[in-house]
């Protein structure tokens, strides 16, 4: 068992938004790796990581990619960060992964830097400027499939993804 799709991105980059879209045309469910976490948590990310700290929410988010990757045949929509580890890509390999690339300026006026994300609660436009450019080549080198979201609304990108897979 496989996912259809596994979706990556920066915040903002629509990966639940577009993930739905995506398993509804597809006629498959859909999944959340960042719902699953706060599932078997017990409780929200914010909360996670500020009672623990990211390195736990980091060994959780491992555990639930690498469970949902062997279990789900779903399309999955993985947290904004779990390109990070060497162990985490290296897992994605061999599934199709979809990445839903944003540049800035989209990317903030999705996200709104408000609250719910402890990554960006400080200084959350230069924060988020260098996630974009520090994780790029991070989904360029997991991604099977590679589409723009600038100026696109979610229906069209879940259309072209669903042609494309
Ligand atoms: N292509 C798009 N055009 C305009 N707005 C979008 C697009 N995709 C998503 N959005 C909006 O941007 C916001 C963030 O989208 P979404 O939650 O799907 O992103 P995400 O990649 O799952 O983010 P996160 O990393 O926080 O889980 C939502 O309000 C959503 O409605
Ligand atoms: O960009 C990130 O590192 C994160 C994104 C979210 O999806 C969550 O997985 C968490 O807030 C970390
Ligand atoms: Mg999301």
């Amino acid at each position: 068992m496989s996912p259809r799709a596994v979706i990556v991105g920066a915040p903002g980059a629509g990966k639940t938004t577009v993930g739905e879209l995506l398993a509804a045309r597809l006629g498959v469910p859909f999944r959340d790796a960042d719902a699953v976490i706060e599932e078997r948590a017990g409780k929200p990310i914010p909360e996670i990581f500020f009672d623990e700290g990211e390195e736990h929410f980091r060994a959780l988010e491992t555990a639930t990619l690498v469970a949902e990757l062997a279990g789900f045949d779903g399309v999955l929509a993985l947290g904004g960060g779990a390109v990070l580890a060497e162990e985490n890509r290296k897992a994605l390999a061999g599934h199709t992964v979809v990445y839903l690339a944003v540049q800035f300026a989209d990317a903030v006026s999705r996200v709104g830097l408000g609250a719910g994300r402890p990554l960006l609660a400080i200084n959350p436009r230069a924060t988020l400027k260098h996630l974009l450019d520090q994780r790029r080549p991070l989904y360029e080198a997991v991604a099977t499939v590679t589409v723009s979201t600038d100026g696109r609304e979610p229906e069209e990108i879940a259309d072209e993804l669903a042609g494309r897979l």
